[in-house]
């Protein structure tokens, strides 16, 4: 059997005004307008820009659709339209069934009542009645692990702990459509697993809309995204690794930065040996299982005792995910002025598919003290068939 569309958005737009002023005179305006009946003006005015354009997607049970894009991009405009906190300028939401929502720190709490307060006000939101809540009440504190205060005024709550309740909320109530803006998952990081836990097991009966910066989890929970760029959607489509690259197209430019220097030594060029260059941007190319040979450059400014070379490999969410060996730069004890040459070669390389940066910094023979430190100094892509998103995929013999 089909499973039910449980949400149904279609030609949603929303703007808003850049200038406060401005906009609570538009607000007035619109206010009248609609009173005489006319429409929300859909054309721009003065300072307005569009937080979200003609948005459309259907979302059935056992569904779960990931909202990705840079920040300011509309994620959050859009819960907030999905869980009826604001209106849309354009288009029509249509939700069967309830709807739990993890969406803005505090909201939907009333600070001055207490936690278990807070459970019976939200619960009725929801449209469950005090029996039904009575019954999932000591469920729902003990997911959020807060029974020792949960009679304390939520004002008086870390945000953590507001955190937990409202995720026990909305996923203890058993909803039908469940919105998690995973910003707010500042919980420690047992109860982030325990939640991740949670959401794989009401997936099967429930719709869910997950926002998220974390690519990996997006392409573990979700089986279809949207790639939201100022407003539209610049990816829409169950192929979520073509989305998640185009989301990371971002991030391609090097950025090398030099974070320090003693003036001793600089690092003039580092050239990866590759095959070919990718289509994205001109970075080199190692297959899976190749090697991945660097040709550096250095200038040496005053002679000095040989340095030991470090580098660093970072993926491109800027998680440090290796080290190469350090080794001295040079035979010798001594460096003279002058340019320097080195080659290395890392053999095999078993990194997963994904765009990589150099962290590269030389250190003193006899200290741990730097002499040169970069950030992002290059970046190289590693290619293999498969989208995987744990970090190395290792050879394995069968
Ligand atoms: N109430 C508001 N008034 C004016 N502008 C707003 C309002 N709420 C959001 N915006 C603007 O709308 C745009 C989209 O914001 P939104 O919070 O939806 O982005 P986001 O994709 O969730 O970003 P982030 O990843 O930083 O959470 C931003 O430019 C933001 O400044």
């Amino acid at each position: 059997m089909e499973a039910e569309v449980l949400v149904k958005v279609e030609g949603v737009s929303k703007k808003f005004c850049k200038d406060l002023r401005t906009g609570l005179w538009y607000g007035v305006q619109d206010l009248f307008s609609n009173f005489l009946g006319n429409k929300h003006e859909r054309k721009l005015r003065e300072k307005e820009f569009w937080a979200l354009q003609d948005i459309n997607f259907e979302l059935k049970r056992g569904e779960c659709l990931g909202l990705i894009g840079h920040n300011g991009a509309g994620k959050s405009t859009l819960l907030k339209i999905l869980n009826g906190l604001i209106n849309p300028d354009a288009g029509k939401v249509t939700i069967k069934g309830r709807v739990g929502a993890l969406i803005e720190l505090g909201a939907g709490f009333n600070p001055i009542l207490t936690g278990r307060e807070n459970i019976y006000n939200n619960g009725a939101i929801l449209g469950f009645s005090r029996r039904e809540i009575d019954e999932k009440l000591e469920e729902i504190i003990a997911y959020a692990e807060l029974s020792e205060f949960i009679d304390m005024p939520v004002q008086h709550y870390s945000s953590g702990m507001r955190v937990r309740l409202g995720f026990a909320i909305a996923a203890q109530m058993e909803p039908d459509v469940l919105l998690i803006d995973e910003v707010l998952a500042v919980g420690d990081l047992g109860f982030m697993l325990k939640c991740f836990k949670t959401i794989d097991q009401i997936l099967p009966s429930t719709a869910i809309i997950f926002v998220s910066h974390s690519m990996p989890r997006v392409s573990r929970l979700c089986n279809e995204i949207i790639l939201l760029e100022n407003g539209n959607a610049k990816y829409q489509g169950k192929d979520i690794a073509a989305g998640i690259d185009l989301y990371y197209d971002r991030f391609l430019l090097n950025d090398k930065k030099m974070i320090f220097t003693d003036g001793t030594m600089e690092l003039l060029e580092v050239q990866i040996i590759s095959e070919k260059s990718s289509k994205r941007e001109e970075i080199p190319v190692i297959n899976w299982g190749g090697n991945l040979e660097l040709v550096f450059t250095f200038n040496v400014l005053k002679k000095i005792q040989t340095p030991r070379l470090v580098v660093s490999i970072f993926d491109i969410e800027q998680k440090s995910v290796a080290v190469l060996e350090k080794k001295f730069i040079s035979d010798a004890s001594e460096i003279n002025k002058g340019t320097l040459n080195l080659r290395i070669i890392h053999q095999n390389i078993q990194f997963s598919k994904g765009i990589y940066s150099l962290n590269i910094g030389l250190i003193k023979a006899n200290s741990p003290g730097p002499i040169v430190r970069y950030s992002d100094f290059c970046k190289f892509q590693v290619l293999h068939d498969e989208d995987v998103w744990e970090p190395f995929i290792l050879k394995t013999e069968y």
